[in-house]
């Protein structure tokens, strides 16, 4: 629910024609109107499998910010079921790559990848505090909840063989784990300095950039 104390909300309002941008991207709506071309959908998959490798030391990074930085021990618990998440879903990319003829181990990062992990690094430096970091986190998976989730609502047409993709973060528990990772960042955003709310704002600014021109590489449009 939106309060005063929800300033993620804010933001994502304030951010709206980004957000859309991020979260209603073409990839997707094609995904979810059924016209997606499957090289496209290779071309995601591939280039996806390289970031969530990446994904995981920076969650890791995560956890050791919350150990040292946070006051409430189940951020701990959240961030760790996060991790374990990833566990399975690196298990699904191979699954799937098999499933589509795809090279897992010969993927070539494209510039839009590259650039994307790069900025993950730079929040894992030690020196990033934790509300920065988990405002990435929270970002980042909410954009494909957000996406994932939209190609299941009543009236998609989402292809049969593309389901259990939209599934894997378009679920109802996958939406939960990103409302906690919100009352989180919104905790954390509640008690930040001036200067520390305006580093988080442009990090979700930072993040939806990357996730837009994520999916325009995967449409094969750069
Ligand atoms: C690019 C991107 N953004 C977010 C996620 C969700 N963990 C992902 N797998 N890939």
């Amino acid at each position: 629910m939106e309060g005063k104390s929800d300033i993620t909300a804010m933001w994502i309002k304030k951010h709206s024609l980004l957000y859309t941008g991020a979260t209603r991207h073409p990839f997707i709506l094609n995904i979810r109107d059924g016209s997606i071309d499957i090289s496209s959908f290779k071309r995601w998959l591939a280039q996806d499998y390289i970031f969530v490798r990446a994904f995981v030391p920076f969650i890791a990074s995560i956890l050791v910010k919350a150990w040292k930085e946070s006051d409430v021990s189940s951020d701990i618990d959240l961030i760790l079921s996060g991790m374990a998440a990833l566990n399975d879903e690196i298990a699904w990319f191979k699954k799937e790559a098999l499933k589509w003829g795809v090279a897992l181990n010969s993927v070539v990062p494209h510039k839009a990848n590259v650039d994307y992990c790069r900025f993950l690094e730079s929040l894992m430096n030690p020196d990033v505090e934790y509300t920065l970091a988990i405002t990435a986190f929270w970002a980042i998976e909410t954009v494909y909840q957000e996406s994932f989730a939209h190609c299941l609502e009543d009236g998609s047409k989402t292809p049969e063989e593309l389901k259990e993709t939209c599934q894997r973060w378009g679920n109802e528990g996958f939406g939960q784990y990103c409302s906690s990772l919100q009352n989180i960042t919104n905790r954390r955003l509640e008690k930040a300095s001036d200067d520390m709310f305006s580093k988080a704002e442009v990090i979700l600014i930072r993040v939806l950039e990357h996730e837009v021109e994520f999916w325009n590489m995967s449409r094969g449009t750069i």
